[in-house]
């Protein structure tokens, strides 16, 4: 007899064993890495979404706060084929459901045939097949969650003081990983958070070298307030994003964004510059892609499906990428990003413009 129900939007239901209990439902996702499951459970990119883990184990090397990208588990539930007891533990305490023992083979080529899709869980000693369809039933799309921003972003200003005179950066919290933040900072930028709907005068007031806008979860059309920033301070301060930031600043320069299959999620993810010919490994995950750059140029493309994964503007002293240069986890590959935009800060003017 099974703990734990999985109402599917194909009408299946799946069972498994309930870690830790609880009803909730989101948005179905998978990702693939062997590692980083810290990383990825609090990062708020996935908030609202139930994450897969493609790999069977997860948990074998415990939980540790420093590898946190957030405060909190942002996944509304977690599916994977066997959890330890660290990781159960860990979810019952921040009141997470998870599901284990689940094929998640054959749910990952569900998702990759039928698409990210939504689903409802019921886990615990009352879990029932008919609660899981009850919060199946009352799960929203993802781009029908308005408000996502407001679930992960901050209420005030925070600012993170580096060592040395570096430049300044104002970064727009969307569901920023720390990893991003830490990054601006060990490269001698004072990194000044603000809400995603901040008022362009509290930036003006600042007077930054770099408007950066971070990755988060959602639809890129519902982030409005941060679209019209990027809108309000193009051409006048560099401008740098990351994920659903490189989307927020094309959706601001007449690009367009839409929804992927079922996205990219995982940490070997291969990016070819079509600068230089060099290909970069990535980490990877997004569930949206910028369909039209509008004014920014494509410099990078994933080179298994050739979706946007670069776009910049040297006149508009634009970097933005759709992976993520921090990695964490994955490869390091790609770490130079952080090296560009703050020389792109410091000079004022796109590292291209000032060759
Ligand atoms: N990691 C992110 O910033 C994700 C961006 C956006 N929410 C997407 O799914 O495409």
């Amino acid at each position: 007899m099974s703990d734990a129900y999985i109402a599917l939007e194909t009408g299946e239901v799946l069972e498994g064993r309930a870690r830790s209990p609880g009803e909730t439902h989101g948005e179905l996702v998978f990702t693939t890495p062997y590692t980083g499951y810290e990383e990825s459970l609090t990062d708020p990119s996935y908030e609202a979404q139930v994450l897969t883990f493609a790999y069977p184990l997860i948990g074998n090397y415990g939980v540790r706060a420093e590898r946190f990208e957030s405060d909190r588990v942002h996944p509304s539930a977690v599916v994977a084929r066997e959890l330890t007891d660290d990781v159960a533990v860990w979810l019952q305490e921040e009141g997470i459901p998870a599901v284990d023992s689940v094929d998640t083979r054959d749910l990952v080529l569900d998702i990759r045939d039928g698409g990210a899709m939504q689903c409802g869980i019921a886990a615990g000693p009352d879990a029932t097949p008919e609660k899981a369809r009850e919060q199946l039933s009352v799960c929203p799309h993802m781009s029908d969650i308005s408000d996502i921003g407001d679930m992960v972003s901050v209420d005030d200003v925070e600012v993170y003081p580096a060592e040395g005179d570096g430049p300044t950066t104002a970064l727009i919290h969307c569901g920023t990983k720390k990893s991003i933040i830490s990054s601006l900072n060990e490269r001698g930028s004072d990194v000044h958070v603000f809400p995603h709907d901040v008022a362009p005068a509290e930036i003006e007031a600042l007077d930054p070298d770099l408007l950066f806008i971070s990755n988060g979860p959602g639809d890129p059309a519902n982030y409005e307030a941060t679209q019209s920033l990027v809108e309000h301070f193009l051409g006048d301060i560099p401008i740098a994003g990351i994920c659903l930031g490189m989307q927020i600043v094309a959706n601001a320069v007449n690009g367009e964004t839409e929804k992927m299959e079922f996205g990219h999620r995982g940490v070997n993810q291969p990016v070819l510059d079509e600068r230089t010919g060099q290909v970069v490994m990535t980490t990877q995950n997004h569930g949206y892609m910028v369909s039209d750059a509008g004014d920014l140029d494509v410099t990078q493309i994933n080179v298994n499906d050739d979706t946007p994964e670069g776009a910049e503007s040297v006149d508009m002293d634009v970097i933005t990428r759709q992976y993520h240069p921090e990695a964490h986890p994955g490869p390091h590959d790609t770490l130079g990003f952080f090296d560009d935009v703050l020389s792109m800060a410091a000079a004022g003017a796109h590292p291209e413009a000032t060759q």
